[in-house]
């Protein structure tokens, strides 16, 4: 994709080089903790993915960094600024898509992007931004009768159409196809290239980890782990993975690898049904433990693979594998 047309007027000045600082963060709802005590920190010009479970707290947290939610404790500048008490300015220097839209249903999809444009002292074209997102064709449909990835494709152009110096994108390729998700992919990219920062909600780890500078992963309000997409795989870089009956001790097995290769730090997750990673050594001892555990435990062993270890290992090994509310 071509660069964004006219960006080089991004404003990117500032006092520092952070387009959002969040420190000790917590919001509750009732007695439910949402956010309990998030630090995290965006780098102006750059993509963060917030990755988590369903009910994590990826949402709440990125609503109180746009002004929509008070927390209860903690501190956020966004753009060095406060989103509740500065949120006149801030409105002009960032861009938000929301999950659902947030359009006027009623609207034509070309009128709702130049209402969106006509906010903004020097736009992105609005005809150039419905091409790249390939809704020239429904121009003219009103949004209640736009598919649901047409929606969601006008969301992100009414983002970004007025030249945001910071986006806030809330699982900005849910529901689209794999096409679509592409060129979402793709204009994300081109929009980091000009210089504006991204933090980017989303489930899919395929996603942060093509298009994130630095991934923090949370669970239950908590960050469980921060880093490149780089650093948290190559934290265990290595695996023994294995195809079993579902639902055995994997757990067990990790521990017996562990007492055979020097207290060496093992962990086992299963990824799938009868699907198991065990992360830590891969030498003979490892192998030749695994196969006296499964001889043991009476576990018939499918397939045995000497793998490197990917972003939803690293996901699924931090945040386990239940299903949330
Ligand atoms: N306005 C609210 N009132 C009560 N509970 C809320 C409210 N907003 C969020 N919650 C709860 O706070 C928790 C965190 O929700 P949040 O939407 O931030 O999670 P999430 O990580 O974005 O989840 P998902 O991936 O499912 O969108 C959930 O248990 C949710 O039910």
């Amino acid at each position: 994709m071509d660069d964004v047309p006219g960006t080089d007027s991004i404003p990117t000045s500032g006092s520092d080089d952070v387009a959002v600082a969040i420190s000790g963060l917590r919001k509750s709802y009732g007695a439910l903790v949402a956010v309990d005590g998030i630090d995290l920190t965006l780098r102006r010009g750059t993509v963060l993915a917030l990755l988590g479970p369903n009910g994590a707290g990826k949402t709440t947290t990125v609503e109180i960094c746009e002004g929509f939610t008070t927390p209860d404790a903690g501190t956020v500048t966004v753009l060095g600024l406060d989103p509740r008490g500065d949120n006149d300015e801030l409105r002009t220097r960032i861009g938000v898509m929301l999950q659902g839209g947030g359009a006027y249903p009623g609207a034509r999809a070309a009128e709702m992007l130049h209402l969106c444009a006509a906010y903004s002292a020097n736009p992105l074209e609005p005809d150039w931004l419905l091409d790249v997102l390939g809704l020239t064709a429904v121009a003219s449909t009103p949004v209640r009768r736009l598919s649901g990835g047409q929606q969601q494709r006008l969301s992100l152009a009414c983002a970004i159409v007025g030249r945001p110096e910071l986006v806030f994108l809330d699982e900005p390729t849910a529901g689209l196809d794999a096409h679509a998700r592409v060129v979402v992919w793709d204009l994300i990219t081109a929009l980091r290239a000009d210089g504006v920062s991204v933090l980017l909600t989303t489930h899919m780890l395929d996603e942060a980890e093509r298009l994130a500078d630095d991934i923090v992963i949370i669970d239950a309000g908590r960050v469980v782990a921060a880093g490149t997409p780089e650093e948290l795989t190559s934290r265990d870089a290595r695996g023994l993975r294995i195809s079993a009956a579902p639902g055995i001790a994997i757990a067990d097995a990790a521990a017996a690898i562990s007492a055979a290769c020097d207290g060496a730090v093992v962990t086992g997750a299963e990824t799938g049904p009868g699907e198991y990673v065990l992360t830590g050594p891969t030498t003979p001892a490892a192998i030749a433990a695994l196969a006296q555990w499964c001889a043991a435990c009476d576990v018939a062993i499918t397939e045995l693979r000497v793998d490197g270890i990917s972003l939803q290992d690293v996901f699924l090994n931090l945040t386990g594998r239940k299903v949330r509310a």
